[in-house]
């Protein structure tokens, strides 16, 4: 048997932890409240998809929106892990794409139910290669775009964010270990919009990374 590498986490079946509304600027885009604690969502590991596979929109919405987002991935596990050993506890990061059934979530928020139909999707977690953390010294501080055809639409950056990686993984360690090989979506910045089928979509980490993904229709 081989040993499992890290550089292929999607492939080792955990959790995917996704942090809601981190940017005030994405926060008011959708008129939500600034939040004071961090809001927390799960996707499966089967909402994976790599580049070369395309992005479906689900049968069921006709609004899927596309939100960029810095992942970072655990390569040491723990519990009630303190701020300050947060960073000894990341492999590296990935960029991610957290897409939103948009109108399968209002219907959601609007019922007080939770948002796994909007948010849990096959393919509603498209990510990049693995990116080992030396590649990124200063994952508080770098610049996240993503274009659709050609169009910038998210141009942000993670100092926006309002809770801090460290923060949120001293946060979220309290009350579910981390392992390794999970994901941390870290929120997105504002520019949230509407795919289409045939869109083509192109994201990036500054110089450090780029992916591009096709929108496609599930089968009817
Ligand atoms: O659906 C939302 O607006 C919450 C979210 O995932 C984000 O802010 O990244
Ligand atoms: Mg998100």
């Amino acid at each position: 048997m081989t040993a499992r590498n890290i550089t292929r986490f999607w492939e080792w079946g955990r959790k995917i932890i996704c942090v809601g509304r981190n940017y005030a600027d994405h926060a008011k885009e959708l008129k939500n409240a600034i939040p004071t604690e961090p809001i927390l969502f799960l996707k499966p590991p089967s909402a994976y998809v790599r580049e070369g596979s395309s992005i479906l929109v689900p049968r069921y919405s006709s609004d899927l929106h596309h939100e960029v987002e810095l992942g970072v991935v655990i390569g040491k596990g723990g519990t009630a892990i303190p701020q300050s050993a947060a960073m000894e506890h990341v492999a590296g990061y990935a960029l991610c794409l957290d897409m939103t059934a948009r109108d399968v979530q209002d219907v959601c928020k609007s019922k007080g139910l939770p948002w796994t139909r909007a948010k849990a999707f096959d393919t509603s977690c498209p990510i990049s290669e693995f990116i080992p953390k030396e590649r990124i010294p200063d994952p508080g501080n770098v610049k996240l775009w993503l274009k659709v055809n050609d169009q910038l639409r998210q141009d942000g950056c993670t100092s926006q964010m309002i809770f801090s990686i460290p923060y949120l993984i001293s946060y979220i360690s309290k009350f579910i270990t981390l392992e390794e090989g999970d994901l941390i979506l870290t929120g997105t910045p504002k520019g949230v919009s509407a795919v289409q089928q045939h869109d083509e979509l192109q994201a990036g980490i500054e110089d450090v990374v780029t992916m591009s993904f096709r929108v496609d229709r599930q089968d009817q």
